[in-house]
């Protein structure tokens, strides 16, 4: 008869993202209600949510620029920290618009990207130019950020995150200012980075890009806030 496993014996757990029980406070203001969810590598976690109800705040605790008021946020098995450079070397994050020097080209920040993070030059220009060549915007790589449309920004918002390895990936509504057809090669290129074992969480408002991607969905509740009479 096997033996029973006594009571404090983790159980194996192959999640690369664990959630547990996170909410988020911004001052003193709740902004987050309590979410746990998992992830196993090769997933896309969809969040989805209305207007406010806290996917940019999720995202954010994921990528470790705010703790959580509760719970905990286990990413490739760290506690999520900006800090920590073992985190770091894990995680690439889309949320909100990247810094960019006027002065750089696309490729040279590129170039810049892949240093960083052990490329080499001719990797990284291949590999950020290879996203912007998907999207059919593959002449941009020459110009500043200041010479392209919005739209041509995000593309190149989009290539810069994806030129540095990673086994995560976050993107907040990386479908925005997207042509409909172009979010279309985005849907392939992150089903692309999934299919080679990347564990993505994006939270998105197109349903044609979370109809794309291959996992689950979070669906986020928005604080209920309580008035006093
Ligand atoms: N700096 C801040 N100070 C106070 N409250 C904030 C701050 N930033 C965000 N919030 C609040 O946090 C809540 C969650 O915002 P968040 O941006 O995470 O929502 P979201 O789901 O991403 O919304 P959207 O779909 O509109 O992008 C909202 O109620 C918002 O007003």
């Amino acid at each position: 008869m096997a033996k029973k496993k006594p009571a404090s014996t983790p159980e194996p757990d192959d999640a690369v993202i664990q959630v547990r029980g996170v909410t988020a406070v911004i001052g003193e203001t709740p902004v987050l209600a309590k979410v746990s969810f998992k992830a196993r590598e090769g997933q896309a976690v969809k969040l989805l949510g209305a207007n406010g109800a806290g996917k940019t705040t999720l995202l954010r605790v994921l990528a470790g620029t705010l703790k959580p008021a509760t719970g905990t946020a286990l990413v490739g098995g760290y506690p999520a920290d900006e800090k920590d450079p073992s985190f770091r070397a894990l995680v690439t994050a889309l949320i909100g618009p990247p810094p960019l020097a006027h002065n750089l080209t696309l490729s040279e920040h590129f170039a810049l990207m892949g240093l960083s993070w052990g490329l080499s030059t001719e990797e990284a220009i291949g590999r950020g130019g290879r996203v912007l060549d998907a999207f059919g915007v593959g002449a941009l790589a020459s110009r500043f950020p200041h010479e392209l449309s919005s739209g041509q920004q995000q593309m190149a918002a989009l290539a810069l995150t994806l030129t540095r390895p990673a086994d995560i990936i976050l993107l907040d509504e990386p479908e925005q200012r997207l042509d409909a057809d172009r979010v279309g090669v985005l849907a392939a290129l992150l089903e692309e980075e999934r299919d080679d074992g990347a564990t993505l969480v994006v939270a998105s408002h197109s349903v044609a890009l979370r109809e794309a991607l291959t996992g689950p969905t979070v669906t986020l509740t928005e604080v209920r806030t309580s008035h006093a009479d």
